[in-house]
């Protein structure tokens, strides 16, 4: 073997790195749609478009009557048009086949061509009416659309969430949501086409039934195309739905600004481009298998279909030569099987995009049906700021997951006091919170505020009382002030904010702000500010502390603040505790020392309670432990 000199080989050059695993495969987790979409023979696909239908003009409807109306007019309006066109026709061509010359031909036919002519325009015009009106209608399908999923998952319970491929079919719901708009397009295309058909189809009828017998044959292959290429356009998006909802959702890690520093600084590119590409290839190649019979199965239809038209133009040609049809009637004939065949393909291809997005759209209302169902709906009594909090026997089980994450809690929280809750990771401190606040509720055994218990309090009443400084907070991209009011905001004014902000110590970093509170808080966005991983923390706590709320709980809320935010945090809680329940649960266990009471997690049981002076010295305490741990640097 020769070598050239650019292939020296290197005595320990460096080896191929082993190339990193590709992702798994995913699997769209709304299984049940799919099977029911394989099972359905063509019937009952067809029997889809006016479900479909149906669905859309109940959704125009519920957002804008009066177009809805508009549209239907023009629809009938242009049907009228074709209907008055091709009678004048039928009109014009008697008098120009039976008069005996052109110049006599021309003096009959010509009101019968001017009425023609001006039923096509004003046909016409009804058409772009009812696109002007569609034109209006569709944003507003498109906001209500969206606006429902959006408005569904911020009223479910979180339960939803941990449902079972709920991303996926939340997502299939967005390209419902999407395709509602095209749906309102397609409608009107249709009943259009429909209206041009009918009005197409009585002239032809009344010329000879033959021919209207042979047109409607050569459309039926291309419908039956239609439909079953829009049955394999579908399953291609079914098996690529996983795919690209996690796709999605690491595009935007990828290209956020706030993970930028982690990417690059961890030398994170390399894998992340593999694994989007990989994913890319995957959801490509999938699409083109889907590319093949897609082909297949429109060219059959379309030949079969031509080979149909074929059929109706011999027939007539027939019907001509053996004398069964004169000729002007063969010529009003043309015009109306090109009217009622221009009608006849617009109802397949649209009848068959309708079945397409209606497929879309039944992901959507599926996906609305199984929210609503978990739509939060407890009970109506209210309740006022909670004097005690009585856990009994509360335990709380996830969805899908065999041993519980909080067993048969016991445990009394009172008004004044600060409670610290402290444990391992995967202890069931997060649980015990949003039990506590009733974002959850316990699978058994109850938890009450004062009398009432949770399972039958309406949520927003009791939410009202709770201040929430979760371990995960949002970098809202609103205002300043709004980043402190969210929640609270038309209630106090601009002193309260204020009070607000100097108890975290935000008060200098806000009045130095370009608009002070307010500026927009998102980098990304033009004018738009930053802050820092500490200040969002504080400012988190801030808009807790604006709400002044019967409960404050605060979830890991110093863990990127710096001694002063820390300090200047629970120097604000003990001051205000009197008013409230303040439960602070944090890993860091110097701060436990200001609280009254501690309770002491551990795998879903209290495992120990009582002050900290009187834990750390009780043998065996794992507070005790965790605290030489914490000390032990
Ligand atoms: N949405 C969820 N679905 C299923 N299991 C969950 C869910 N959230 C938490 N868990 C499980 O419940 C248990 C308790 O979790 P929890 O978040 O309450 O712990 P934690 O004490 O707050 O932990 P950390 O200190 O890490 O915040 C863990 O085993 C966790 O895996």
């Amino acid at each position: 073997m020769t070598h050239t000199p650019h292939q020296k080989t290197v005595p320990g050059a460096r080896q191929e790195r082993p190339r990193p695993s590709a992702p798994p495969e995913l699997d769209y987790t709304g299984r049940r749609h799919r099977r029911a979409m394989e099972d359905a023979g063509l019937l009952d696909m067809a029997r889809r478009i006016p479900a479909a239908l149906g669905q859309t003009a109940r959704l125009a409807w519920s957002v804008d009557r009066r177009m809805v109306i508009a549209i239907l007019t023009c629809q009938l309006l242009s049907g009228v048009g074709t209907a008055v066109m091709l009678a004048a026709v039928a009109a014009a061509m008697r008098h120009l086949f039976s008069a005996a010359d052109a110049g006599t031909a021309l003096r009959a036919a010509w009101p019968a061509l001017v009425v023609a002519a001006v039923a096509q325009a004003a046909g016409s015009a009804a058409w772009i009416g009812a696109d002007w009106a569609t034109r209006r209608l569709n944003p507003k399908i498109a906001s209500a659309a969206d606006l429902t999923i959006v408005d569904l998952h911020m009223r479910a319970e979180l339960s939803a969430y941990d449902a079972e491929g709920f991303k996926d079919r939340s997502q299939a719901a967005e390209t419902g949501a999407l395709r509602a708009v095209d749906l309102a397009d397609d409608a009107k295309t249709l009943t259009n086409a429909f209206v041009q058909l009918l009005s197409a189809a009585s002239v032809l009828t009344v010329l000879h039934p033959l021919l209207l017998g042979v047109l409607l044959l050569s459309v039926v292959p291309r419908g039956m195309g239609g439909v079953i290429a829009a049955r394999i356009d579908y399953r291609v998006h079914d098996r690529t739905v996983s795919a690209r909802s996690v796709r999605g959702m690491m595009r935007w890690w990828l290209t956020t600004a706030e993970l930028a520093d982690e990417l690059r600084a961890n030398t994170m590119r390399e894998y992340l481009h593999f694994w989007y590409r990989t994913m890319c290839d995957r959801v490509e190649g999938k699409e083109l298998a889907g590319a093949g019979p897609y082909l297949r199965v429109t060219a059959v239809a379309a030949a079969l279909s031509g080979f149909f038209v074929l059929g109706m133009w011999a027939s007539l040609g027939a019907l001509v030569l053996g004398g069964g049809m004169a000729l002007a009637a063969a010529g009003t004939a043309i015009v109306a099987s090109q009217t009622a065949g221009r009608a006849l393909n617009a109802i397949v291809r649209y009848g068959a995009v309708m079945f397409h997005h209606g497929l879309y759209l039944s992901d959507y209302h599926a996906f609305l049906d199984e929210v609503r169902a978990m739509t939060l709906d407890r009970g109506t009594a209210t309740v006022r700021a909670p004097r005690a909090i009585h856990l009994d026997e509360a335990e709380f089980t996830y969805p899908h997951k065999a041993a519980p994450a909080l067993h048969k809690l016991s445990l009394t929280l009172e008004r004044g006091e600060v409670v610290a809750l402290v444990g391992e990771n995967g202890a069931g401190k997060s649980t015990l919170v949003r039990l506590i606040t009733g974002l959850t509720l316990a699978t058994s055994g109850s938890v009450r505020w004062d009398g009432t218990d949770l399972a039958g309090a309406d949520p927003e009443s009791v939410w009202r009382h709770v201040g929430l400084v979760p371990q995960q907070n949002g970098h809202w991209p609103l205002a300043a002030r709004e980043n402190i009011t969210l929640g609270r905001q038309t209630e106090f004014g601009d002193a309260r904010v204020w009070q607000a902000a100097e108890q975290v110590g935000m008060g200098d970093a806000l009045r130095a702000l370009p608009d002070g509170l307010d500026t927009l808080l998102a980098r990304s966005v033009w004018g738009g500010h930053e802050l820092s991983g500490g200040q969002w923390q504080r400012l988190a706590c801030a808009r807790a502390l604006h709400r002044s709320p019967g409960l404050l709980i605060l979830d890991e809320p110093t863990s990127e603040m710096d001694a002063r935010g820390e300090h200047l945090i629970f120097r604000a809680l003990r001051e205000m505790a009197k008013d409230r329940i303040t439960l602070v649960v944090t890993h860091r266990l110097d701060n436990v020392k200001m609280a009254d009471r501690i309770i002491v997690l551990d795998q879903g049981r209290i495992r120990e309670e009582g002050t900290f002076d009187s834990l750390v010295s009780q043998p065996g305490s794992l507070l005790a432990e965790l605290y030489a741990l914490s000390q032990d640097r």
